[in-house]
C-alpha cells in the first residue's frame, strides 16, 4: 500500500490557547509529507481540505481513493491541484500526459478517474476540497500567474506573491506561490485573518539548519511553531498565518471555503497583536 492518511480534527481559538508545543505542533505542523515511493494524506475537518505529498522515485504513483473522502475514486466529487517542487515530471489525468516542470501546479477536476503522479526527482505537493462541479484540467505556470509585490527591504518583508489561480475555473481552491526579495524574512506581515477560508502554507527551500517561527491564533492570543524545510501548517479560519524565517525560504499558501476571492481578507492593524 502505497497511500496513507491521517486525519485532523478541527480545533476551535479557545482550545488552541490552552496547547502547549507538542499539541500545537500535533494538531496544526505537518512534518512527514514527503517519502519516497508514498502517496500521504493529511484530511483535514477545516473545509474539508486535504493536504498531502506524493513523492514518484521511479515507478509512477496512482492517486487512490482514501476511507474520509467515501467515494469510490478520490476525485469523484473533489478537485485537486497539485505543486510541483522537485525537478520536472509528468502527471498523467486518464490518459493524457501533462509535463509539470518545477514550481508548476496541475490543476485536476472533479471526475479525474486515473490519476498517475510520475518523474524520478518530481516531488508534488498536493491539494484537495470538496467541488460541486468539473472544471477542465489546467497547467498553471509562475510566468502566467497574477504578481503582486510587496513589502519593503527596510521591514524585511520585500516579497511577491504569484496567484496562479487567479484567472482558474475552480469550485474552491485558491493557490500561490511567494518568494521573497534577498534578506527579507516576513511573510503575511501585516498579518490578515479570513473567516470564510481556511488555509494551508508549505514551508519549502529552507536550508537544513533554518527555521520559520510561524505565528498562529486569533491576533490578541498568538502562538508560535518553529516549522522547517518542507513541512506544512493548517490555519483554522480564526487564526491569523504569518512567519519569519532565520533564512531564506520559499512558501505556498492554499485555501477552500466559502469563495474563491483572494481580497476578501480583514488586515489585522499592527498594533493590535499581542
Ligand atoms: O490569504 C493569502 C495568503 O495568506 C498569502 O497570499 C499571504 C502571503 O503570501 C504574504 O502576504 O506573504
Ligand atoms: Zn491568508
Amino acid at each position: 500500500m502505497s497511500t496513507d492518511f491521517d486525519i485532523r480534527f478541527a480545533i476551535d481559538p479557545g482550545t488552541a490557547a490552552a496547547m502547549g508545543t507538542d499539541e500545537l505542533r500535533e494538531n496544526f505542523l505537518i512534518d512527514d509529507l514527503f517519502a519516497a515511493g508514498e502517496v500521504r494524506w493529511t484530511y483535514t475537518h477545516y473545509d474539508r481540505m486535504a493536504v498531502g505529498g506524493a513523492v514518484p522515485n521511479g515507478a509512477p504513483l496512482a492517486l487512490e481513493a482514501i476511507k474520509p473522502t467515501g467515494t469510490a475514486g478520490f476525485l469523484d466529487r473533489r478537485e485537486l491541484i497539485a505543486v510541483n517542487i522537485g525537478a520536472s515530471g509528468t502527471i498523467s489525468v486518464d490518459g493524457t500526459d501533462h509535463a509539470v516542470g518545477p514550481r508548476d501546479m496541475l490543476y485536476i477536476g472533479m471526475g479525474a478517474a486515473d490519476v498517475r503522479f510520475g518523474g524520478a526527482g518530481a516531488k508534488y505537493y498536493l491539494l484537495s476540497a470538496p467541488a460541486h462541479a468539473s472544471h477542465p484540467t489546467r497547467l498553471l505556470q509562475q510566468s502566467g500567474a497574477k504578481r503582486l509585490d510587496m513589502g519593503s527591504a527596510e521591514t524585511a518583508n520585500e516579497r511577491s506573491i504569484f496567484q496562479y489561480t487567479n484567472d482558474l475555473k475552480s469550485c474552491q481552491l485558491v493557490v500561490g506561490l511567494t518568494q521573497f526579495a534577498p534578506g527579507s524574512v516576513w511573510n503575511t506581515m501585516p498579518a490578515h485573518v479570513h473567516d470564510r477560508r481556511m488555509e494551508a502554507y508549505l514551508y519549502f527551500d529552507l536550508k537544513p539548519d533554518a527555521f520559520v517561527v510561524h505565528l498562529m491564533g486569533e491576533p490578541d492570543e498568538t502562538r508560535h511553531l518553529i516549522v522547517r524545510n518542507e513541512q506544512a501548517i493548517l490555519s483554522p479560519p480564526w487564526s491569523i498565518h504569518c512567519g519569519a524565517g532565520t533564512g531564506a525560504y520559499t512558501f505556498i499558501w492554499a485555501m477552500a471555503g466559502d469563495n474563491v476571492d483572494y481580497t476578501d481578507a480583514e488586515k489585522v492593524p499592527m498594533e493590535d497583536l499581542r
